[in-house]
């Protein structure tokens, strides 16, 4: 009672008041919908924004009450204003734990700001994208889809090769070396050394690309279990995290003892050929707790991985989806790359970022299909935001310490309000002029937004030229390209039907 009345009298010193409240439906509905054929973001959550005609309010789930919302002003609040008030809570840690234990991705408080301050120059650094080693993965890539005499490829499904595409730069990446998971998986390549030793561990049936794959898929599942999270569990998953660990385990043994003997002799480099950074080698200049180091990698690796390959997946779906956009990307890359690779037109992150019309097309991608569509964060102390409540929504709302925020991208990203009324056309010319502000939320804002947003624009960048170069032309295979894609939401939002399609390889190269 002492409590109500603290919060009441909180809630009128801040001219607060109440935002609409939703009526209760069933708790299974969202996780349902997929079975029912529902789509859980356009026919559940747009629709219950839509019959509220609000842009905050609240509903109360197995006694809770969560506030939802997509104002700018609210989001602001939320992950840049008064971030001390708002943390991600404990529960993303347990969901995420058994496999990462404690990271950047899943603490708050000091850990996470000692985490971020470890991080920060490491993702501050702007050539941070190895681009000899994007080059050597889409070169596997190319070879996996191959040329037939009449100059197309086969029917190729490019989601599962992005997936693996982003599995090989990001371990080269972290720990130095690739999982060459493009080739194993077509050729059965002789397990180099990494590959011999992950499969051996696993008892040689699986290697680090399918464990990390099992891992993810069942962390998908404890993040929809919400609270029951700990009933989701396995022998599989055990075995496979198990497995994850022991292989990073390994590149951070090398990066200790590397450390201990004063540092590896550098290595004197070929002409034209640049110094390979490996992100462990310098964590370990930061912290030497061999746990720590491998459950930060391993976050590393699980926010990086997904999020953009999904993002290259949903740029291949627009551009087979609409010929004139993928022609007219295609003369902006040649006329600022050339038809081939070429020394004289590099590839860089500074060239990439030049190539106006190929960041619009990457901006209007995340703006329709954000590969985080769900966020959501949870009071840390009584609070206010700023509009949502009273009749007209235009009044500050009161936050009880410990409630829960949920905020959507995907629907912000969609007010007509806000983008006007071609909202749901694909149209990188918006883009023109227009400045990023709060109203779009790709890699979320604040002091925690996205670490690795410059190395995914680049990654996802590179590999689009590259491809672009190389195919001239692209169909969609199959009867559901007549359709709206259908979305599978896990970790991230992906195409349910993958992206399968035939390739047309350019004349010019
Ligand atoms: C298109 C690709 C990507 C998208 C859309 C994306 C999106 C996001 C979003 C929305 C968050 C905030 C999550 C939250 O609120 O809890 C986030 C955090 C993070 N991302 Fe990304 N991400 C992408 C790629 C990457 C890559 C490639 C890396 C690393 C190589 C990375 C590393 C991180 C890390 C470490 C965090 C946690 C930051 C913190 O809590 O301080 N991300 N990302």
């Amino acid at each position: 009672y002492l409590s109500e009345r603290r919060f009441r009298a909180f809630a009128l010193a801040h001219g607060c008041e109440p935002p609409p409240t939703r009526p209760p439906n069933s708790p299974s509905a969202s996780t349902s919908s997929g079975r029912h054929g529902l789509d859980l973001l356009d026919d559940l959550i747009m629709a219950r924004y839509r019959s509220m005609g609000r842009n905050t309010f609240t509903s109360t789930a197995l006694g809770t009450t969560v506030l939802s919302t997509v104002e700018p002003a609210n989001l602001q609040a939320i992950l840049a204003t008064k971030f001390k008030d708002f943390e991600i809570g404990p529960r993303r840690h347990k969901q995420f734990g058994i496999l990462l234990g404690r990271n950047i991705f899943t603490s708050d408080g000091p850990f996470w700001e000692h985490s971020r301050a470890m991080f920060r120059p490491q993702f501050a650094r702007e050539q941070i994208n190895d681009l000899d080693s994007t080059e050597k993965a889409t070169q596997a890539l190319f070879q996996v889809i191959p040329v037939g005499e009449d100059g197309w490829t086969k029917e190729t499904d490019l989601m599962t090769l992005f997936f693996r595409f982003t599995l090989d730069t990001a371990t080269e990446f972290l720990f130095g070396e690739s999982v060459d998971s493009q080739l194993a998986a077509v050729e059965n390549v002789a397990a180099s050394g990494h590959r011999a030793m992950a499969a051996e561990k696993a008892g040689g049936d699986v290697g680090f690309a399918e464990a990390f794959d099992i891992a993810q898929n069942w962390m998908g599942l404890r993040v929809r279990a919400l609270g029951l999270y700990w009933l989701v569990d396995s022998v599989k998953l055990r075995k496979s995290v198990k497995l994850i660990r022991e292989f990073t385990d390994y590149y951070v043994r090398l990066a200790l003892e590397k450390k201990a003997q004063g540092g590896e002799k550098e290595k004197t480099l070929e002409e034209g050929e640049r110094k390979k950074y490996v992100l462990v080698d310098a964590l370990v200049n930061e912290t030497r707790d061999s746990e720590e180091l491998r459950d930060q990698m391993l976050g590393i690796l699980l926010a990086g991985r997904d999020t953009t390959a999904t993002l290259l997946s949903w740029v291949f779906i627009v551009l087979t989806k609409n010929p004139h956009i993928f022609n007219k990307l295609r003369s902006a890359i040649l006329s600022d790359f050339g038809p081939t690779p070429s020394p004289s037109r590099p590839i860089t992150f500074a060239s990439l970022k030049s190539c106006k019309y190929l960041q619009h097309v990457l901006h209007e991608t995340l703006r329709l299909h954000p590969s985080v569509p769900l966020n959501n964060r949870v009071a840390a102390r009584d609070t206010v935001l700023p509009v949502g409540g009273g009749p007209d929504g235009t009044k500050p709302v009161a936050m009880r310490k410990g409630e829960m925020v949920n905020f959507t991208p995907y629907i912000l990203h969609r007010r007509r309000d806000l983008w006007g009324e071609d909202v749901e056309e694909f149209r990188p010319e918006r883009w023109e002029g227009r400045r990023i502000d709060w109203s779009f939320l790709p890699f979320s804002g604040g002091p925690r937004i996205c670490l690795g947003q410059q190395y995914a624009l680049t990654e996802a960048g590179y590999l689009i030229v590259r491809m672009l170069q190389r195919f001239d032309r692209i169909e969609g295979v199959g009867e559901h390209w007549q359709k709206k894609p259908r979305k599978k939401i896990s970790l991230t939002m992906y195409p349910l039907d993958g992206v399968k399609v035939r390739l047309r390889m350019a004349r010019e190269v």
